[in-house]
């Protein structure tokens, strides 16, 4: 076990190892003019509380609104020199846990507000507002209400464990008494200790980019870790808004640190980060080939690994299900962020007596979608995080379509709302061997395809090497038991399209992943347990 001292010193080494190649391979980043001037309080993205280090060369490189109607102008881009750079001091006990610590204090309400207004131009999807009906798709459960709860939960668990503020949950599990394999008295007591895992690597996608952060965060400061997290090169603002406020909160330095990294330079940061004999566990969010890529790296050190990675989730509707349920969990769980959902519904197995009245419901509640900018207040769907997922759905519907499915309505890019925007497209008789069955499509394209027996449909939805999420719906209590036990995901939802919540294990299956966040169990993944036999 290392000491929380040793621990800190390792973190720092670790930043200042990836700093000393900062003037060539870490960038900094800055939004666009457009981008800037929707964030409401730009202080948030200048490091007020830990100034940056003077520029040392270090390159900066452009953060795009997603929903803007065009890239704009490329003018001068505001100087938010940030992070990764350097070896800095700080002290971590565990039992003040930055993370926690935002709670109570007087930046709660900027930590709660703050970056609400950045993460709708970061990343693009509307927020959940005030008496807002549509709260179901227009909701970010990655949003600010579940952040609350993910920074709450884990110091909550530390204590029910035997943990507590002083400890930093290396409370005591149950001694009991050691008797030798002869059955003779018991000679002496076995323990065991919860340790932290060290120097937690973290890095994160770009479709909940304060979420994926605090479900990592939150438990690894619980538990006692030091972190460094790797953002999206496509959203740092929000994680740096984000370590602004914590660093204002009064979580020390070197115990959330933050490094940003452009497209180019990242694989070299990933690298380091994963084969760095100072960090003990890599917990990683994103795609499923990247983490194959990382969990190959990390072999050569043994670290622990966490990996959540991409999804392809079937979603059933048996002959049996209340359709208009099925149809409102449909489009909850379909259009949350636009369909860049890791547990988005992406193959609709309707059975064939329900699939015209399915269809057409769902049809007619896809055309209330509103598309449009995240922050326009009547928006419930908002863009794609960039053009190139435009053009790959793009082709997978017209795959699709040459394979004989028919759209029944949308199907296409919306160039006169902005370059990143496709409509809300539904699809049937899609054919199960097509990419846009295969291959999750992370965007808001629904496509359905009809079976005739429950077998067929367990069969159809567990052919895919992913096993992150799959929803169905029924009335049949056996059947719901039944059908859950079959299916080979992480997680199921029954008569139910958000599934998240912070205190449920989050995780996956097969190619989906290793790990859980969330619950007792996202933190028992930066907990090591330590046997300890004391003899009497
Ligand atoms: N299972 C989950 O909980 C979960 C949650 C969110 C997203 N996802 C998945 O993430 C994917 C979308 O996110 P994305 O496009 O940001 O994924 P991605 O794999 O492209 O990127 C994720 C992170 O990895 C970094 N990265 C990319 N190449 C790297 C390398 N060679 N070494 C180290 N780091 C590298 C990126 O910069 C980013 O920070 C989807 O497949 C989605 O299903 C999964
Ligand atoms: O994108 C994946 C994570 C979203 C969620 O927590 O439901």
């Amino acid at each position: 076990m290392l000491s929380q001292a040793a621990m800190r010193g390792r973190s720092a080494a670790l930043v200042a190892c990836l700093s000393a190649r900062g003037a060539s391979g870490l960038s900094a980043a800055a939004p666009s003019p457009s981008l800037l001037a929707s964030i409401r309080d730009p202080t948030l993205l200048d490091g007020s509380g830990f100034p940056p280090r003077a520029g040392g060369g270090v390159p900066s490189f452009r953060v795009e609104d997603p929903g803007a109607p065009s890239s704009g102008p490329d003018a001068a881009v505001a100087d938010v020199r940030r992070m990764g750079e350097g070896g800095r001091r700080g002290g971590h006990r565990p039992g003040e846990r930055g993370a926690p610590g935002l709670e109570g204090r007087h930046d709660r309400a900027r930590a709660v507000v703050g970056p609400v207004e950045v993460e709708p131009t970061d990343r693009g999807e509307p927020g959940r507002r005030r008496g807002d009906h549509d709260a179901r798709v227009r909701q970010a459960p990655g949003g600010v209400a579940r952040r609350g709860g993910l920074r709450s939960l884990f110091p909550g668990l530390l204590r029910g464990r035997g943990g507590s503020a002083e400890l930093g949950g290396r409370g005591f599990l149950s001694p009991s008494p050691f008797v030798g394999d002869d059955g003779a008295s018991p000679r002496g007591r076995i323990m065991a200790v919860h340790e932290a895992v060290g120097v937690c690597a973290l890095i994160t996608p770009w479709n909940f980019p304060i979420a994926m952060i605090t479900r990592k965060v939150g438990p690894a400061l619980a538990a006692g870790c030091t972190t460094v997290v790797k953002p999206s090169e496509l959203t740092p603002l929000t994680a740096i808004a984000l370590r602004t406020l914590a660093a204002r909160a009064g979580v020390p330095e070197g115990v959330f640190e933050l490094v940003t990294a452009d497209g180019s330079t990242t694989p070299e940061v990933g690298e380091e980060m994963c084969t760095s004999p100072h960090v003990r566990k890599v917990s990683f969010t994103g795609s499923t080939r990247v983490g194959k890529e990382l969990m190959r790296q990390c072999s050569g050190t043994v670290k622990r690994l966490s990996l959540e990675l991409g999804g392809n989730a079937a979603f059933i509707v048996f002959e049996d299900a209340d359709v208009d349920q099925a149809v409102d969990a449909a489009m909850a769980s379909k259009f949350r962020n636009a369909g860049q959902t890791c547990v988005c519904a992406d193959r609709f197995l309707v059975h064939k007596d329900v699939e015209q009245e399915f269809v057409s419901k769902l049809e007619k509640k896809m055309s209330q979608l509103v598309v449009g900018h995240g922050l326009e207040s009547d928006t419930t769907m908002g863009p794609l995080i960039s053009d190139l997922p435009v053009k790959a759905i793009s082709d997978k519907v017209r795959d699709a379509l040459s394979e004989g499915a028919t759209c029944v309505s949308g199907g296409k890019p919306m160039p006169s709302v902005g370059p990143n925007y496709f409509q809300p497209t539904l699809l049937a008789n899609v054919s199960p061997d097509s990419s846009i069955w295969r291959t999750e499509t992370f965007g808001p394209v629904v496509a359905v395809s009809s079976f005739e027996t429950e077998e067929e449909a367990v069969e159809l939805a567990n052919d895919t090497a992913s096993g992150l999420a799959s929803y169905f719906c029924t009335r049949d209590m056996s059947r719901a038991f039944r059908v859950s036990s079959r299916l080979e995901n992480g997680i199921v939802g029954v008569n139910e399209g958000i599934i998240s919540n912070a205190a449920a294990p989050f995780g996956g299956v097969k190619e989906s992943g290793m790990g859980r966040e969330g619950s007792s169990m996202g933190l028992s993944e930066y907990l090591e347990t330590k046997y300890i036999f004391l003899n009497t």
